[in-house]
């Protein structure tokens, strides 16, 4: 365009150096260069013009351009904007998306050093003498629980029964999950109020942690599942009336899916705020009479993703009658999150469709039985129901309500492999939870049900039948591949390496290697320093 402005060829233009080389000589006359030089100029004007370009050698159309004085590079327009390029946009939004993705490292900045200061400047503070404990609730292997009041009546009649954990060090660890959990998903767990550590004098052993909620209710989801009546004792607790359905299977299943939903819904409040409670069981899940609903309690055993705290697990397994056959047992600090979070562990649903496995004994077994078949639902399934009981019968009767969509489901949530287990979120999405059951689903809903059924298909099996071919390529069993099949692997090349791919594996060595770092001096910092963890500043003392 410069070129054409002048009528000349863009060989006139002398390159960059060149430009500048040439200024000196012929400063006096830099502004001549500048001078409009258009068709109206006679032919000696021009060829004046001509040699003053040469001589200067510029040819910019400085009328058509804003070009300032280009004979001083320095005083070009300076580009003080922010100049927005697509590899600049692509960079800030895979920056913004890692620091908001679940667990959400961004967020968590914010609620460990905005909300949880501003919020111990108006929160109300408990001190030991406020407290007068009562019966024991409870007793776990870090801690006492117990139900209790407050000490001034006043108070005590405004706020009500309170519950207390008298926990050894590891208390620590709960108080910071209670309140993340409060923060961020306060419905989804028992009402924490306060925690704090009680220093003790010396010689008289190790500290103690208090923590102290709000007394929910008498009774844990387990409570209820040893009553005959249940699911009917929960009936009118949750859905504030008795349905006007005959007892049977369709109203069980009602009350099951309700249950369900609001445990899921909890659960899901968890996990996306970067919390894995790891010890979903029907012993830690509470009636809350307040809110009508069922709440999560004990977050000992929990991981916080975000910050990466996790229980002290190498002295701590989690209880083995509910964990997933891994058994997450993660280092104390662990900044890596474990694949899916362990939404479903021994799904609920099992829990609460088979009246048998609300004993021991029988959830052993179940387990024995589920590990023989490789935990496949569906082989421990052919393997039992042909010598049911009347109630394991009565279990698959529920589950195999509207076209088995309960049963798919369940068989969603308990899988060997973390990674294939349904999330809390997935599953509540599911077309178990719609009143109406599957034939009442719309479009929409239908679509979505299709999706999901998608997203369950083990895509692996596609693998191992392509390497149990190349396996027994060429064996006289099988006979290798097929012309065709050969035809088809050779379409698909590998990808060449290309400059992007070898960037990108740079990129993720250096990520391993940061990871790896962090990894270890956090087990370092944990075997030195054991007793003074860090975050434990973060709860207050009462000396
Ligand atoms: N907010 C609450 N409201 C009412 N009851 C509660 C509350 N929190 C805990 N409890 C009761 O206290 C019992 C013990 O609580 P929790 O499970 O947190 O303690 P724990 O030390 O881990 O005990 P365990 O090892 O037996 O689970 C629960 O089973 C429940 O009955």
């Amino acid at each position: 365009m410069a070129a054409s402005g002048l009528g000349l060829s863009t060989s006139f233009l002398p390159g960059h150096d060149t430009l500048l080389r040439r200024r000196r000589p012929v400063a006096g006359s830099a502004s001549a260069s500048f001078r409009p030089v258009t068709a109206e100029l006679g032919g000696a004007a021009t060829e004046l013009g001509r040699q003053l370009v040469e001589a200067v050698g510029v040819g910019l159309p400085c009328t058509v351009m804003s070009c300032g004085d280009v004979i001083y590079r320095s005083t070009l327009p300076h580009n003080d904007g922010l100049t927005i390029t697509a590899p600049g946009v692509a960079l800030a939004l895979a920056t913004v998306s890692y620091f908001w993705a679940t667990p959400g490292v961004a967020p968590g900045f914010f609620d460990m050093f905005v909300l949880a200061f501003a919020e111990r400047l108006f929160r109300p503070t408990f001190r030991k003498d406020d407290i007068v404990l009562g019966k024991k609730l409870g007793e776990g292997a870090f801690g006492v629980v117990y139900k209790a009041s407050l000490a001034n009546p006043e108070a005590a009649e405004k706020q009500g029964a309170v519950v207390v954990k008298k926990a050894t060090e590891y208390g620590a660890v709960e108080i910071w999950m209670n309140e993340r959990v409060r923060r961020a998903c306060a419905s989804s767990c028992a009402d924490f109020l306060y925690g704090f550590r009680e220093k003790k004098a010396k010689g008289k052993g190790a500290d103690e942690y208090w923590l102290i909620w709000r007394f929910e209710g008498e009774d844990t989801l387990f409570d209820l599942m040893q009553s005959k009546e249940f699911p009917y004792n929960v009936e009118t607790k949750i859905l504030g009336d008795v349905q006007n359905l005959p007892k049977g299977i369709a109203r069980e299943n009602k009350i099951i899916q309700t249950v369900m939903r609001q445990l899921l819904f909890a659960l899901d409040g968890l996990h996306s705020t970067g919390i894995v409670h790891r010890d979903i069981k029907p012993q830690n899940i509470i009636f809350s009479e307040g809110s009508k609903t069922f709440k999560i309690i004990d977050l000992g055993a929990a991981a916080d993703l975000r910050v990466g705290i996790n229980y002290i697990p190498n002295e701590f397994l989690l209880d083995p009658r509910y964990a997933a056959p891994e058994q997450y047992i993660m280092s104390t600090q662990t900044p890596s999150a474990p694949s899916v979070p362990v939404a479903t562990t021994l799904s609920p649903v099992l829990w609460q469709a088979f009246p048998s496995l609300r004993t021991d004994s029988n959830l052993i077994q179940f387990n024995r039985q589920l590990k023989r078949c490789d935990y496949d639902l569906e082989a421990w399934r052919n393997l039992v129901e042909p010598r049911a009981s009347a109630e394991l019968r009565r279990g698959f009767d529920i589950l195999d309500l509207d076209n088995g969509i309960g049963w798919e489901l369940l068989t969603s949530m308990v899988r060997f492999k973390a990674r294939r287990r349904t999330s809390a979120k997935a599953a509540l999405a599911h077309p178990y939870f719609i009143r109406e059951g599957l034939l009442g689903l719309s479009v929409m809903q239908n679509l979505s049900l299709q999706l999901f059924r998608a997203t369950q298909k083990d895509y692996s099996e596609a693998a191992r039948w392509v390497i149990g071919l190349m396996a027994r390529s060429g064996t006289e069993s099988v006979g290798g591949f097929t012309e065709a099949q050969l035809q088809e692997l050779r379409e698909i090349k590998p990808k060449k390496s290309s400059a992007q791919r070898n960037a990108l594996a740079s990129l993720l060595r250096v990520q391993r290697k940061i990871v790896r770092t962090i990894n270890e001096s956090m087990n370092e910092l944990a075997a030195d320093q054991r007793k003074s963890i860090w975050w434990s500043r973060w709860i207050p003392r009462e000396e």
